[in-house]
């Protein structure tokens, strides 16, 4: 058994079924799972080794909970982190909001934590352009006033998904090799993230 190390921790925020989850499932296993949309309870961690130059960082991820009954508990996992990813799903408007909600308490509680701005399920908007609810040039305005990276990404397909929304070279902006990792401490195994998924 070896400790595990987290040299930058990033959080998942946004409404629920935005596609958080979805979106850390296809940058860390290059997958999208089908069947029964899961709810996330609290929040789940994966851990995602990567290069930056000749060294390997390890991210780790905290995928909050959506739900509204969870917000507290997701003000927890934001602390101290370098990067959130801030997730609204392109179809739902009222995501939109919800996300300048989270934009808002990282801005008041964690001033260093880079923002990036994630607008989910693309595949759907090119299925049917009628369905896009949140304009792009709105979301990039948003963006730019925020100081945040705007993407829009699908999980289904994989768009944008590593190249943008999860690019590694924009962590290693949030990432200083002075610093110290946080040891987790042991643990069996650094993956323990779908037992924190509802049935
Ligand atoms: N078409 C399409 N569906 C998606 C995409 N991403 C997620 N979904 C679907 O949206 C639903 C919610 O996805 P999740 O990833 O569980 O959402 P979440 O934001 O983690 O939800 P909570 O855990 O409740 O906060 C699921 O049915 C997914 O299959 C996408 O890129 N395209």
């Amino acid at each position: 058994m070896s400790a595990m190390r987290v040299d930058a921790k990033v959080v998942m925020l946004g409404k629920e079924s935005v596609g958080k989850t979805s979106l850390v499932e296809r940058y860390v296993h290059h997958r999208f799972l089908v069947g029964p949309y899961q709810n996330t309870i609290g929040a789940a961690f994966v851990a995602k080794p990567i290069q930056v130059g000749d060294k390997v960082i390890t991210l780790g991820i905290w995928d909050t909970a959506g739900s509204e009954r969870y917000e507290a508990m997701s003000r927890i996992y934001y602390r101290g982190a370098r990067a959130a990813v801030v997730c609204y799903d392109l179809t739902d408007s009222s995501s939109f909001q919800r996300a300048r909600f989270w934009v808002k308490e990282l801005q008041n509680c964690e001033e260093h934590c880079k923002i990036y701005l994630c607008g989910t399920k693309n595949d759907l908007i090119e299925g049917d352009r009628s369905l896009r609810q949140i304009d792009y040039h709105d979301a990039q305005d948003f963006a730019e006033e925020i100081g945040a990276q705007h993407f829009e990404t699908s999980s289904k397909t994989g768009s944008n998904v590593g190249e943008f929304a999860f690019s590694e070279h924009l962590f290693v902006s949030c990432f200083s090799a002075e610093e110290p990792g946080v040891d987790l401490g042991q643990k069996k195994d650094s993956y323990f993230y779908s037992c924190c998924h509802n049935n």
